[in-house]
């Protein structure tokens, strides 16, 4: 579904990604796993259209769409949640999952009171500000509302960043049922082991910018050869 070959992005002169490959199949659900600064974030933004391709090619669904721009990939079917989630603060709960019909056109809440039955925690937070709910709740938030424009690929930025263990393990939770029940394809970023390997069938490990080592699937869970890959402990 996701093939990219030879991929290099960066901020002008400053090269980050230097030939990324990878090939995500159809509801495959793939970490990658890297330090901080190796290139995550630049990976996603450049796979979404954010960031300029400067070399390499990206393939969705069989069409190259190394040239599309972010609006066309998201109706392809990209979905992306990016790092600090980026729920809009004053609106409320509720209006931020409208915000995610916006892409399928749906006027009816259908969608939204669906989803709410995977996200049981949102349901009696729909009146508050985005702004005013835990870090956590905010992450659920997002995840809903991206899933709410009926995404084939969901892109997922360090969901884990700031959020306090109990929701870290629901957030595990929610994907894993989400990815099983609605054939998701996932592809997570992060560098919390333990939710990586709960969420993943799948983790490569980013290194400067290049996809290194792939974890045996034997391995993932065991934390102390997971870190050997990466030098991230859990
Ligand atoms: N807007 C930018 N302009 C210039 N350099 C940048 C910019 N954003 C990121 N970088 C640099 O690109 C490299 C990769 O950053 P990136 O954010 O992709 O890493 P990451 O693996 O996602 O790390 P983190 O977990 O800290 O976000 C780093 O050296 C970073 O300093």
């Amino acid at each position: 579904m996701l093939e990219v070959t030879g991929l290099h992005a960066g901020y002008g002169a400053i090269p980050v990604l230097h030939g990324v490959s990878l090939a995500i199949a159809q509801g495959e659900s793939v970490g990658i796993l890297g330090h901080n600064g190796m290139g995550k974030t630049t990976l996603l933004r450049t796979l979404i259209g954010a960031l300029r391709t400067t070399a390499g090619t990206v393939r969705f669904g069989g069409a190259d769409i190394t040239r599309d721009a972010p609006h066309a990939r998201a109706r392809l079917g990209m979905a992306y949640v990016p790092q600090g989630r980026e729920i809009f603060p004053t609106l409320s709960a509720m209006d931020n999952l409208r915000m995610g019909l916006v892409k399928t056109g749906e006027r009816s809440m259908a969608t939204i009171e669906a989803l709410l039955e995977d996200f049981p925690r949102l349901k009696p937070l729909l009146e508050r500000p985005g702004g005013s709910l835990s870090g956590g709740e905010q992450q659920l938030l997002a995840l809903a509302r991206a899933l709410a424009g009926k995404p084939t690929l969901l892109l997922l930025d360090e969901p884990t960043e700031g959020i306090q263990p109990s929701i870290i393990e629901e957030i595990a939770e929610t994907l894993a049922a989400l990815r099983d029940r609605m054939k998701l394809t996932i592809v997570l970023v992060e560098q919390n082991l333990e939710f990586i390997a709960a969420v993943s069938q799948r983790v490569l490990v980013i290194k400067r910018g290049q996809i290194g080592d792939e974890i045996p699937r034997e391995h993932l869970g065991d934390f102390e050869i997971m870190s050997q890959y990466t030098g991230v402990h859990g």
